[in-house]
């Protein structure tokens, strides 16, 4: 059989990426097409290897091959993935930055914050992480690192940190660099310095996520964060009572202030309800449920998933390794699914900066 290129590109030409609303032709994402008698081969090159919608999008492939041109063609798909950025995140060599908020303190904000990050790196993606809870940084405790240093350098008078690299990821905390039986005092300007340096200051390489654990409330670090580096997005963590969802709602407001203006990935809501280990179907909403979806869809922000109150995910804090990396998806299943659809945002988020300007796929 005689198949073109061209034919194969148009065949694809009428597969839409669901979540980019493009095809996958106009969107650049059919490579490495190679036709040998009856036998094609191409490249979906996805936005991201979290991706959702990975087998949906390379059914429909095979059925646009069949349809359009032959159910005779032996076809190979080969999914893979690069992940999308917005122009210049303000730190070398990062496409994306991920801020994680709460309104309220104590809702679960770096539990979310390390699971999110972890989970993004179980599907490929290369990801670093930013604890800049100056009041209560908790991610040495939670991967262990408690009394850890990073290595600093000299490069050209300038100094570099190495971010520390733990379960696959590059981290760095502000606890890192302060005596946790000390408490510190910080004023604005010093906060401002100490935070910018985390981004600026450490050799982070390539990275396609670096999420941020930024304090509860808001205040001087957001202010800083969100107006020294164009951050992608943020996740904003709340639990079901109604007053973390008035928190939350308020934290939601400062991103979307004309000041900030940060693209709200959506809400995640921690500790819906609680399963018993022995019996993980049972579903107990002790503190009400539906509040999290309620807030999204009034403030039409996107839900990211609720994530059960659990003691193993305590207790994997406390045990510096995080539940996430438990191969067991009564464990980890709520984190992944939470992490697959904040990647899907941030490619979302991507691809409509690039109607407006220009998206670099690199
Ligand atoms: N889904 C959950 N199931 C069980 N325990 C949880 C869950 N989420 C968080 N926790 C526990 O709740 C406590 C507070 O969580 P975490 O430190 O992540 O909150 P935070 O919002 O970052 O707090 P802070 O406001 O102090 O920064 C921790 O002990 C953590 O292990």
């Amino acid at each position: 059989m005689n198949i073109t290129k061209e034919q194969v590109l148009q065949a694809l030409g009428n597969v839409e990426e669901p979540d980019l609303k493009k095809d996958l032709v106009t969107l650049n994402m059919i490579q490495d097409v190679h036709i040998e008698d009856n036998r094609l081969s191409f490249s979906v090159i996805l936005t991201t290897p979290a991706c959702p919608l990975k087998a949906l999008i390379e059914n429909a492939c095979r059925n646009a091959i069949a349809h359009f041109i032959s159910k005779e063609i032996e076809v190979t798909v080969n999914m893979t993935s690069r992940v999308t950025s917005q122009k210049n995140t303000g730190v070398p060599g990062v496409k994306n930055i991920i801020a994680v908020a709460s309104g309220k303190g104590g809702v679960g904000k770096s539990t979310v914050s390390v699971n999110l990050a972890l989970a993004l790196s179980k599907t490929g993606a290369k990801v670093g992480l930013i604890d800049a809870d100056i009041y209560g940084p908790s991610i040495p405790i939670m991967f262990g690192l408690e009394g850890a240093r990073p290595k600093a350098s000299q490069d050209n008078g300038k100094t570099r940190i190495e971010p520390i690299e733990k379960y696959g990821i590059k981290l760095l905390s502000i606890g890192f660099f302060t005596d946790p039986n000390q408490p510190v005092p910080w004023r604005g300007p010093m906060v401002s310095t100490a935070v910018k340096q985390l981004f600026n200051d450490a050799d982070w390489g390539e990275l396609d996520y670096l999420v941020v654990d930024l304090p509860p409330g808001t205040g001087d670090i957001h202010i800083t964060v969100t107006q020294s580096f164009p951050v992608t997005g943020a996740v904003i963590v709340t639990t079901p009572q109604n007053v973390a969802l008035a928190d939350a709602k308020k934290g939601i407001g400062m991103f979307m202030m004309n000041a900030i203006n940060v693209p709200i990935l959506g809400i995640v809501e921690n500790m819906s309800y609680f399963t018993p280990i022995e019996l993980p179907d049972n579903k107990y909403y002790i503190f009400g449920q539906g509040g999290g979806q309620k807030l999204a869809s009034q403030l039409d922000v996107p839900f990211l998933g609720e994530i059960p109150l659990i003691k193993g995910i305590s207790d994997s804090g406390d045990a510096g390794k995080p539940i996430v990396l438990e191969d067991d998806s009564l464990m980890n299943g709520a984190f992944m699914e939470m992490a697959r659809r904040v990647a899907q945002q941030v490619s979302i988020s991507n691809a409509q900066v690039a109607n407006n300007s220009n998206v670099i796929n690199n």
